[in-house]
């Protein structure tokens, strides 16, 4: 069987594929290099190849990649920077500074928009991705996801303080808040959800109606409700490392 690791800067997910590597059997999404050997461990696959993307830095990345090959045994390939793949350019000056999980992501999107896309990840992260027609990735854009921005205004305010139900609860409605978690949560959201809308006005200056969206990344369904024709990939960055990292 396959493993498909996603490294990002909060979670890692990952993926158990059938040797056809194309047959998921199991999946889940762990905090730490160790929830991840536990879940692996307990679950008993026959592991025999592992491919990954990584944003964490190499050290974090080599350590995890050293802990599978002994627990597992398991040949690892990891992707890595190109400038150009499967028909997409990378558009940073320095292609090598693109993150790798954006670079997937928007590969995998533009394959399966078969034209131009929007590829947009709510992660740790919020990132969104231009791809044209041709192929051409025109950049992005990169700001602090709902669970920063929520982070940052309690860590750095002394009267801003509430817990994670009441936050829940506060989502209920975008009225004006009359709470401070109200004000808050809503507060991020809208931040959030006009983020969203000003990179489709973007999209549709480019390319009129012409192109698909994607929504992909652990907080996509914040903003599903904004883009109603969006295409909601959970799994856009493993398309995208099946591309990169084809196994022989
Ligand atoms: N099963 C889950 N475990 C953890 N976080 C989840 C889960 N499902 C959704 N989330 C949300 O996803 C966010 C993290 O998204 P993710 O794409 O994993 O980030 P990153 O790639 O930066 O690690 C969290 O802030 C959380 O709100
Ligand atoms: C932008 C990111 C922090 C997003 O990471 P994530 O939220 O998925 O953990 C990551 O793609 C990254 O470290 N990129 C390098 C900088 C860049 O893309 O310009
Ligand atoms: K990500």
């Amino acid at each position: 069987m396959i493993l498909e690791l996603d490294c990002g800067n909060s979670f890692i997910k990952w993926r158990v594929l059938r040797a056809d590597a194309v047959t998921p059997v199991d999946g889940g999404v762990v905090s730490s290099d160790n929830d991840l050997l536990v879940s692996l461990d307990a679950e008993k696959f026959q592991l025999k190849k592992c491919r990954l993307v990584s944003v964490r830095t190499s050290d974090e990345t080599d350590s995890l990649v050293a802990r599978l090959v002994a627990a597992f045994g398991v040949s690892v390939v990891r992707a890595v920077p190109t400038r150009e793949m499967a028909g997409v350019k990378n558009g940073y000056e320095d292609f090598e500074r693109l993150g790798l999980d954006r670079w997937l992501a928007l590969l995998g999107g533009y394959h399966l928009a078969a034209g131009a896309c929007l590829v947009l990840d709510f992660g740790t992260a919020i990132t969104a991705d231009f791809v044209a027609a041709d192929g051409a990735h025109l950049g992005g854009f990169i700001c602090p996801g709902m669970p920063l921005m929520r982070n940052q205004l309690r860590t750095h305010t002394r009267r801003i303080r509430y817990d994670d139900t009441a936050a829940e609860r506060a989502h209920e409605s975008l009225a004006p808040g009359r709470a401070t978690v109200e004000a808050v949560e809503r507060g991020c959201m809208l931040m959030l959800r006009g983020f969203v809308l000003t990179q489709l006005e973007l999209a549709r200056q480019y390319w009129g109606q012409d192109f698909v969206v994607f929504l992909t990344g652990g907080d996509a369904n914040l903003v599903s409700g904004v883009v109603p024709d969006a295409r909601v990939v959970p799994d856009l960055v493993f398309v995208g490392l099946a591309m990169a990292c084809p196994l022989s």
